[in-house]
């Protein structure tokens, strides 16, 4: 099955068209102000307009409060919210009331028990992100650029609907989609020349290499 790609963190116009033309089926907009990717809603807005209706707008949030909720609902209006924080399933529950709009809730790992964590959230968010923890120091919750051991996802139940994320790259995302069950990938650090700075012949090289791998069968 051809797997749903999402390319996050997007700051720019050219990036935006580079990532639809290439086939992007998400894209993601980071509302977080210490992130490097962090844009205004106003911006995403923009940025989105002209590409509504081609691609799922995704908008990644952080233990956002109802007020910055509102402020992103109303301006992005994103297909689908992702949590990236520490949000309850109650948090979820409530969000998803409010607004009518599905949730991917991202959880962090590093090993197979982290994975546990969703049990509470399955039947309550519409997808899961998994992503790798955040090295120590790092004030992003998100966006790292680093891996977790995918061997670790033979563990959980197929049926569960996710992306994979962490540290994806033009070299690894082959062996990422051979050897996991990922209906979904996601990435950010893995097409950027510098922290926040999309690069298209990045963007190029990572569609190019997903290309490749599906032609061989992952
Ligand atoms: O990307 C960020 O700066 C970010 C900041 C705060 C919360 C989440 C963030 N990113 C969420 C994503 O979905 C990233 O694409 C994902 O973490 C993978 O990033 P990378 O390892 O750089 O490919």
């Amino acid at each position: 099955m051809k797997p749903d790609i999402k390319i996050c963190g997007l700051k720019t116009s050219e990036a935006v068209d580079r990532a639809l033309a290439r086939g992007a089926t998400h894209i993601g907009f980071i509302f977080f102000p210490k992130s490097p990717r962090h844009v205004d809603p106003e911006i995403a807005a923009e940025l989105a307009e002209p590409v509504r209706g081609r691609v799922k707008i995704v908008a990644v949030t952080v233990d956002a409060s109802n007020e910055e909720l509102d402020d992103i609902v109303h301006l992005l209006k994103p297909d689908v919210l992702q949590m990236h924080g520490h949000e309850t399933p109650e948090r979820i529950l409530q969000v998803k009331a409010l607004y009518g709009i599905p949730v991917m809730k991202a959880f962090s790992v590093r090993e197979a028990s982290d994975l546990e964590r969703i049990d509470p959230y399955v039947g309550v968010a519409d997808r899961f992100l998994f992503d790798a923890k955040a090295p120590a120091g790092s004030e992003l919750p998100g966006g790292n650029g680093v891996s977790f051991d995918w061997n670790i996802m033979a563990s959980l139940d197929a049926s569960v609907d996710y992306m994979l994320s962490g540290g994806l790259n033009k070299d690894n995302v082959g062996l990422a989609l051979a050897s996991t069950r990922a209906r979904g990938i996601d990435v950010s650090s893995g097409v950027e020349s510098a922290p926040g700075i999309k690069d298209i012949v990045m963007i190029d090289a990572f569609f190019d290499a997903i290309a490749e791998a599906r032609s061989v069968g992952a």
